[in-house]
């Protein structure tokens, strides 16, 4: 990989050394970065790690992040570090994004969301991507933008770090939807409806929240609403073609490699949506399933006889 635009090095701490962790330390490594990772079974203290960072990167996965950012809450952080998240979750108890409780708990740090169609085994193999960083500081995301920029890995910047956070959250559940349409082979016809309903959906969610339109259609929204609802290398995808072909979800994430947010996601979502009054039939319909309440078969055949209604109504 080349790095497209000489930077000075930075000393970039990456948390989590899961599937995305390890692939963004290699990115920014092959750019000629400082990179250190620690792993809760790590022999590196958080300390260690962080001391001196220009940039802190969580890869924790949702569950995580909370204990995560209160342990290094108490640590001597440099004024300079800028906070980077990547998870794509959402915390059940406050309904926060990654960013909120880094922001809440950092409230003097830049925090910049990166965000994209990045399925980690394709960038480990050096396939061409892009992706999106985005806070509500310009130089905090220009200089996230430059740290992992290369000839493999286009990355663009963008203003709306809610809009980028919520569009790689919320493509997690219509991806199991796309699993189970996949597995229940029901057709390209089919599949299109559902992404492109899928995505009507997100946006309807997203502007209750506060995010931009627009925003979702972008990489970070239909960009990784494509990627993961047609690839079976999406965890979040594989939960919901296996619970077609007849798995049950316990038996799926027993043998699931990493984590498929989605499940914990469109729990979160539904609280949300009868709280407010938001009207998600996929999600709906994907968290009756994920509880048992429902088969696939039946999951679909609710969805196609819903009343009949205008394509726009946001
Ligand atoms: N894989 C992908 O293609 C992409 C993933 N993402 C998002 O990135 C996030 C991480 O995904 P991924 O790397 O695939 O997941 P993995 O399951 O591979 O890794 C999760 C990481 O979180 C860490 N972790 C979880 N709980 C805790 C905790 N309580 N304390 C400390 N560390 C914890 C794990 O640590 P340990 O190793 O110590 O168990 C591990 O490093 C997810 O939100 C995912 O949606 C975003 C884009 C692409
Ligand atoms: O978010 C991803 C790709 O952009 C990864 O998707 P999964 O978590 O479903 O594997």
């Amino acid at each position: 990989m080349t790095n497209l635009k000489s930077t000075n090095s930075k000393s970039i701490a990456v948390l989590g050394a899961g599937a995305w962790g390890t692939g963004l330390a290699s990115i920014a490594e092959a750019n000629g970065h400082q990179v250190s990772i620690w792993s809760r079974y790590g022999s590196e203290t958080l300390a260690e790690v962080v001391e001196n960072a220009d940039a802190i990167v969580s890869a924790i996965s949702m569950k995580g992040v909370r204990e995560v950012a209160t342990q290094l809450h108490g640590l001597p952080i440099p004024p300079k570090a800028v906070f980077v998240t990547v998870t794509k979750g959402l915390e059940p108890e406050t309904i926060s994004t990654p960013s909120q409780i880094w922001q809440e708990t950092f409230p003097i740090h830049a925090v910049v969301v990166l965000s994209g169609p990045n399925l980690s085994k394709e960038i480990e193999m050096e396939l061409p991507a892009a992706t999106v960083v985005a806070s509500r500081s310009k130089d905090a995301a220009e200089l996230v933008q430059l740290v992992f920029s290369s000839s493999r890995f286009r990355v663009y910047t963008n203003s709306d770090p809610l809009g980028v956070e919520l569009g790689g959250t919320l493509k997690n559940v219509i991806a199991i939807a796309s699993g189970v349409c996949d597995g229940l082979q029901l057709g390209t016809n089919a599949k299109a409806a559902l992404v492109t309903r899928g995505l009507t959906e997100m946006v309807r969610i997203g502007n209750f929240w506060g995010a931009k339109t627009e925003t979702f259609y972008g990489l970070s929204g239909l960009g990784d609403l494509l990627a993961t609802c047609n690839s079976p290398l999406s965890r979040n995808y594989q939960v919901g073609y296996q619970m077609a072909c007849g798995k049950t979800l316990t038996e799926i994430l027993t043998h699931l490699q990493g984590t498929a947010e989605g499940v914990n996601t469109c729990r979160v979502l539904m609280q949300r949506a009868k709280q407010r009054n938001i009207s998600i039939p996929i999600t709906e319909q994907v968290y009756r399933l994920l509880e048992g309440e429902v088969t696939p078969q039946q999951a679909l055949d609710e969805l196609m006889l819903r009343d009949i209604k205008p394509e726009y109504s946001y």
